[in-house]
């Protein structure tokens, strides 16, 4: 552990935080990707906003050590954060990827789930909600630059997004294991896969809960590019090129009409949906299931 303004924050999780052993090279790559000095950056304590505006596109990092689980606060600041890019007429796209090294997101924050109230699994439920709606609807071109693990809520933010490029490290796994640990995907995790991969293969993944290699994810369809680690962001970067040289109005209605119908089915009942999570993760059977995972993650931190 290391001590840091009078927290305890681990050393790998500070040693992941602005990846400093790579530093120099991802500058190397933000210049080339245009984000070099001078570009001023914003955002909040767990998601950094880097701006390009002549490009009109952001990339936007989670910076949330040690692994980017979707905290209550992380949700919240990625729900500002993308409000406030949707509503900039400067910004038409977001490079969505990950500050940290070997992790883009664990997916839900356990400790979340874990022995709270009722009222905060309904407060952190509809937290999810609204950044998924947020996310799957944006009328920003959406491109996830996925530069590490991203099982179960972390594969979620990608499939969200409209074109997912993943690193090719052993490391980089993505998928629906929510069954692993003994819960399940909602049906608009569940709706969200079967849009990108199709029906069987969704239907297996999600009862199996399988995470992805690259290469897997890749025929699967669950991620559109594998490239090597250093080239994920510019990758990405020049995907979002290729989707900017469409017009904006009819790319955005195309993809609202592709979407809205997944969309609406949670949003019609986002109440229901919220009653529906909070019964279930309150049950016995549940909250021994995740303290049990939550145990074993940290033994073997
Ligand atoms: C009847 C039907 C009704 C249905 C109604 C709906 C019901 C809905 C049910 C709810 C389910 C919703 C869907 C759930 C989605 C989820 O996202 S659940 C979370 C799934 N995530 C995971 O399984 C990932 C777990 N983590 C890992 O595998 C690894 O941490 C990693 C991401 C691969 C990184 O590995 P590594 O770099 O080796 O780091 P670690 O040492 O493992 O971890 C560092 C510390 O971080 C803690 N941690 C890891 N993941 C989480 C997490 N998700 N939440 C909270 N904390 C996490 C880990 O414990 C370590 O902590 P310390 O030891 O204290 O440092």
């Amino acid at each position: 552990m290391a001590l840091m303004a009078g927290l305890r924050v681990p050393a790998r999780a500070l040693l992941r935080s602005g990846c400093w052993l790579r530093g120099a090279a991802l500058a190397g790559a933000e210049a080339a990707a245009g984000l070099g000095a001078g570009v001023r950056r914003f955002g909040s304590q767990r998601v950094l906003v880097e701006p390009d505006p002549a490009a009109g596109v952001a990339v936007v990092k989670l910076k949330s050590p040690p692994v980017n689980s979707l905290s209550l606060e992380l949700l919240t600041e990625l729900v500002i954060s993308l409000e406030k890019l949707d509503n900039d007429k400067t910004f038409r796209g977001i490079v969505l990827t990950s500050d940290l090294c070997g992790v883009f997101s664990a997916g839900l924050d356990l400790t979340e789930l874990c022995g709270r109230s009722p009222a905060h699994y309904a407060e952190y439920w509809r937290a999810l909600q609204e950044l998924w709606l947020r996310l799957y609807l944006s009328g920003l071109v959406s491109v996830a630059a996925v530069n590490g693990a991203s099982p179960a809520g972390g594969c979620l933010l990608c499939l969200s997004c409209d074109y997912r490029v993943l690193a090719d490290s052993p490391s980089c796994v993505i998928g629906p294991n929510e069954t692993r640990l003994g819960i399940v995907a909602p049906f608009w995790f569940k709706d969200c896969m079967v849009n990108t991969v199709g029906h069987r293969a969704a239907e297996q993944a999600l009862q199996l809960g399988t995470l992805f290699p690259p290469a897997e994810a890749l025929r699967v369809g669950l991620v559109d590019q594998v490239v090597p680690e250093d080239q994920v962001q510019s990758t990405a970067l020049a995907a979002m090129a290729r989707w900017l040289a469409i017009p904006d109005h009819a790319r955005q209605l195309t993809k609202s009409m592709m979407r809205k119908p997944t969309a609406d089915r949670l949003a019609k009942h986002r109440e229901a949906d919220v009653q529906s999570f909070v019964s279930f993760v309150s049950r016995d059977s549940i909250q021994k299931a995740l303290q049990t995972y939550l145990e074993k993650l940290k033994q073997k931190g």
